[in-house]
């Protein structure tokens, strides 16, 4: 019997490709992806990232297992501290400085639709929903990542190669280890409506993973103005 988490990879695969082929990811290989792009992805990626640590303390909270709660802290730790340093990568890359980048940033309409997608499963459900929805933003980045190494040889000075490198590295099989280590035990006392709820809602954050480099690409904003 297939686990709830094999089920999902194996079904999101094809947009894996998908994202590796698109406009951001091509451009980011080629060294030739412009600022705006990547002005807008970080401005839009570091309220990005600040949500997903808060749902992370939301998931903390809820949790009576002091091993799950060390790991939301490690992994609050990681996003608001560490994760940085890819952020760092690009701003290098375009010659400005990370902090003046991100002034001035919105949830863009697909990142407010990625970051309302976890919120919502986080306080209308449980963990696993939670999870399953928050899973492929380290999954989708070490699959893309990783395909980039191995159909690429990124020379010793490419500009980016960092960022390729920083999302390859083995330590997010670790944290998908955990994350999965939850949904599959949750998974188990689920009717199948629940149990197809935890594949949709992962499903559904692979798309909002290949929104979001697409926003960044054509540099996506809200229509009418506050
Ligand atoms: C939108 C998004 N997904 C995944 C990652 C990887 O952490 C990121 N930094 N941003």
């Amino acid at each position: 019997m297939k686990l709830i988490t094999e089920i999902m990879e194996e079904k999101a695969l094809p947009i894996v490709d998908k994202i590796y082929n698109d406009g951001f990811i091509q451009g980011l290989i080629r060294a030739d992806l412009s600022e705006k792009a990547v002005e807008h992805y970080l401005k839009a990626d570091a309220l990005y990232l600040e949500n997903f640590s808060d749902i992370y303390a939301i998931l903390l909270a809820k949790s009576n297992d002091k091993v799950e709660k060390n790991f939301f802290l490690g992994q609050i730790n990681f996003v608001l501290n560490e994760e940085i340093a890819a952020h760092k990568n690009l701003a290098d890359y375009i010659g400005r400085e990370y902090q003046e980048i991100i002034k001035g940033g919105e949830w863009y309409p697909s990142a407010d639709h990625y970051i309302k997608h976890m919120y919502y499963n986080a306080f209308a459900f449980g963990m696993a929903e939670a999870l399953s929805a928050m899973a492929p933003c380290p999954w989708i980045y070490k699959m893309v990542a990783r395909k980039i190494l191995a159909n690429h040889n990124l020379a010793e000075d490419h500009p980016l190669k960092f960022w390729v490198e920083f999302y390859a590295d083995g330590l997010v099989d670790e944290v998908l280890t955990e994350y999965y280590k939850i949904i599959n035990r949750e998974a188990e006392f689920m009717s199948g409506e629940g149990k197809q709820r935890l594949i949709k809602n992962f499903l559904e954050s692979c798309e909002h993973e290949r929104r979001f480099f697409n926003m960044a690409y054509t540099q996506e904003r809200w229509e009418l103005e506050v």
